[in-house]
C-alpha cells in the first residue's frame, strides 16, 4: 500500500485496524485542523484555554502546563485517566501528562492510556523538575521519620533519601503529599515536591534540589481531541525566533535540516512474530535517515502472550509487546510517510499517535 498521496489531498490520516490486517484511511477533515498557532502560547489564544493535569495544584505537571500555556486554566485531576476523560468529554481543550524523565525513565502508566484512549499528542514540554524537601514550620530534619511524595519523585530524589534514613511514601503527587502533610498536622513527616507547592500549603523547606542529578528534567505530552495536521507548506518552517533558544552549533544545524529539528511524530505497532522483525522497521527508519528519540515496549494486556507452534519443541510461549516510537520527521514528508508505509509490512497494528513540534526548551 503506497503513502503517496497528492499533497493538496494531504488534511489527515488515520490508521485502523481489521481482522490481522492494517488498512490505511486516509480522509479530508472537513473541519479546520489543529495548527502551530493553536500551540503558540500568546497571551490572546491560551487566555481561555483549560488545561487538565494529574495532582494538587503546585504539582510539576500543572508547571508544565504553565510552560505552554501560561494564561491557561489549570484543571487538577485525582489521576491520569480523569485527565484523558476530561478532554474527551469536552471537560477542557487539553491535558498535560508526563511521560518520560531523565532519572526515572518512562512513566508507563501513560503510555498504556494512550492507546486506550483516542486523543492525539499535539505537543510536548520538557521542565526542569527541581525538588525540595519541605514540612511544616519548626519542624527539622532529624525529627522526620517519613518522607511523602509520588514515586517518580521518589526514585528522582533517591540518594537524598537514602542518606536521611527515612521511610518512603508513595502518594498520587508531590503537591498532594505536601497538602496531606498541611492539612494533618503530620510532625514526623516531609514531602518532595516544588518550592510552589512549599508556598501554597505553607511548608518550610527544608532543602532543595535534592534530586539525584542537577539536570532533571520531564517529559510532558500535550493531548486534544483533534490531531495537528502537518501542512506539507509549513514543514519546515522554524522561526528565527525560536533560534535563539539554541546554541550557534544547533542553529547551524537548524538551517541545515529545519524538517528534522521542526516536527516529530510518535506511533504505536504490533508486530508479526519471525526473526529479527524488530530490526527490519528499525531499518525502515535507518534506511531513510530518519533520527529515532525514543522506544518504549510495553506488554499487551489483552494479550500478554504470543503461543508459537515450534515443530523442534512444541508449544512456545513469548510475551507480546506493543512498540512505542518517537522519530524525528513530520508526516508530511514523504520518507516519512514511505517509512510508515514499509514498517506496515511487519505490524499487525499500527497507529499514528500525533504529528507534533519538539520541544527543546528547558
Ligand atoms: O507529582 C507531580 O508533581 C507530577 O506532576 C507528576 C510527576 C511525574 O509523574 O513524573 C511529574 C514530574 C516529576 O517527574 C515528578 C512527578
Amino acid at each position: 500500500m503506497s503513502f503517496l498521496v497528492p499533497s493538496d489531498f494531504y488534511h489527515s490520516y488515520k490508521f485502523a485496524v481489521g481482522y490481522g490486517r492494517v488498512f490505511l484511511i486516509w480522509f479530508k477533515w472537513s473541519a479546520e485542523p489543529l495548527s502551530l498557532a493553536d500551540l503558540s502560547p500568546s497571551p490572546d489564544n491560551d487566555s481561555k484555554v483549560r488545561v487538565a493535569y494529574q495532582g494538587f495544584p503546585g504539582a510539576f505537571s500543572e508547571a508544565a502546563a504553565l510552560k505552554v500555556y501560561p494564561q491557561c486554566e489549570t484543571v487538577p485531576c485525582e489521576q491520569f485517566e480523569a485527565a484523558f476523560k476530561a478532554v474527551e468529554l469536552w471537560l477542557v481543550e487539553k491535558a498535560v501528562l508526563p511521560i518520560e524523565n531523565s532519572l526515572g525513565g518512562s512513566i508507563h502508566r501513560n503510555y498504556d492510556l494512550l492507546l486506550r484512549h483516542r486523543l492525539h499528542i499535539v505537543g510536548e514540554v520538557q521542565l526542569a523538575v527541581n525538588h525540595c524537601l519541605m514540612a511544616l514550620p519548626g519542624v527539622t530534619k532529624d525529627e522526620v521519620k517519613r518522607v511523602l511524595s509520588h514515586p517518580q519523585a521518589l526514585s528522582q530524589c533517591e540518594h537524598t533519601l537514602s542518606t536521611l534514613g527515612v521511610i518512603r511514601e508513595s502518594v498520587d503527587d508531590t503537591a498532594g503529599a505536601a497538602q496531606f502533610i498541611a492539612s494533618n498536622g503530620l510532625r514526623d513527616a516531609a514531602a518532595v515536591a516544588s518550592s510552589l507547592a512549599a508556598k501554597i500549603y505553607g511548608l518550610n523547606i527544608l532543602a532543595s534540589g535534592i534530586q539525584d542529578d542537577h539536570d532533571n528534567i520531564t517529559r510532558f505530552l500535550i493531548l486534544a481531541r483533534e490531531p495537528i495536521i502537518p501542512k506539507t507548506n509549513k514543514r519546515f518552517k522554524v522561526k528565527l525566533l525560536e533560534l535563539s533558544n539554541y546554541s550557534s552549533s544547533i542553529q547551524s544545524n537548524i538551517l541545515c535540516s529545519k524538517s528534522r529539528f521542526a516536527f516529530q511524530t510518535s506511533i504505536v505497532f504490533t508486530l508479526e512474530e519471525g526473526p529479527g522483525v524488530l530490526f527490519k522497521v528499525l531499518s525502515v527508519f535507518a534506511l531513510r535517515n530518519i533520527n529515532l528519540t525514543k522506544i518504549e515496549s510495553r506488554p499487551q494486556r489483552k494479550k500478554p502472550l504470543r503461543v508459537v507452534d515450534d515443530s523442534n519443541n512444541g508449544i512456545a510461549k513469548y510475551f507480546d509487546y506493543l512498540f512505542f516510537i518517537d522519530f524525528e520527521a513530520s508526516m508530511a514528508e514523504p520518507h516519512a510517510q514511505n517509512a510508515l508505509g514499509h514498517l506496515q509490512e511487519f505490524a499487525t497494528f499500527l497507529r499514528v499517535l500525533g504529528c507534533y513540534p519538539a520541544d527543546s526548551t528547558v
